[in-house]
């Protein structure tokens, strides 16, 4: 399957989870098994150009995608979590959302120093979570330099955010009047 045919499998809500928001929603896409099962080969094949020793994958969607591609690729993933979720002592940062405002932690021993860490994400829209996570992992000691998205909405701006913090992005499909 195609990025172009795994686009028409993402289905838009209008007005979710606010009015004005454009809902990219991927249930559609993750409830189509061969779609599911491109999109997750695509994404591993960048994560591999992409020198990829581990994935790192943001709470929720993108523990589906991300977790995927570690198997797939024989990798560790690495769960960035939304806080108050892991059992030790966590590192965090606080972060602004499209809608809203949120909180991401990691626990600082899944990482190894120097660890060429790859995040995949179902989404980059103001770029907020992307950039939370490279901080984090790059305060673990990693380094953090490629992120991957089954979807950019490039008007939010979020690739030029991480392309100032000298993180390369891709992403399979692209969304655009958001
Ligand atoms: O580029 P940004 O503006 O930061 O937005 C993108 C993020 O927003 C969504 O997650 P959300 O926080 O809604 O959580 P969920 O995965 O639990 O649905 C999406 O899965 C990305 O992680
Ligand atoms: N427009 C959007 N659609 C789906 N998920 C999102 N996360 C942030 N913005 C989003």
């Amino acid at each position: 399957m195609t990025a172009d045919e795994l686009k028409q499998l993402v289905r838009t809500v209008p007005d979710f989870p606010e009015p004005g928001i454009q809902f990219r929603d991927i249930t559609t896409l993750i409830g189509n098994g061969a779609g599911l099962a491109a999109t997750v080969r695509l994404l591993a094949a960048d994560a591999k150009k992409a020198g990829a020793q581990a994935i790192a994958g943001m709470e929720a969607r993108g523990f589906i995608f991300g977790a995927a591609v570690a198997v797939e690729l024989g990798l560790p993933f690495i769960a960035v979590r939304k806080p108050g979720k892991l059992p030790v002592k966590t590192i965090g940062v606080d972060y602004a959302l499209e809608y809203g405002t949120d909180r991401l932690e990691i626990d600082p021993d899944a990482v190894d120093a120097g660890q060429r860490v790859v995040i995949v994400d179902d989404l980059i829209a103001t770029g907020g979570t992307a950039l939370a996570s490279v901080e984090l992992l790059r305060m673990a000691g990693a380094k953090a330099d490629h992120a991957l998205f089954v979807i950019d909405l490039p008007d939010l701006g979020g690739a030029q955010k991480l392309g100032a913090a000298d993180v390369a992005v891709s992403a399979l499909m692209e969304f655009e009047g958001d």
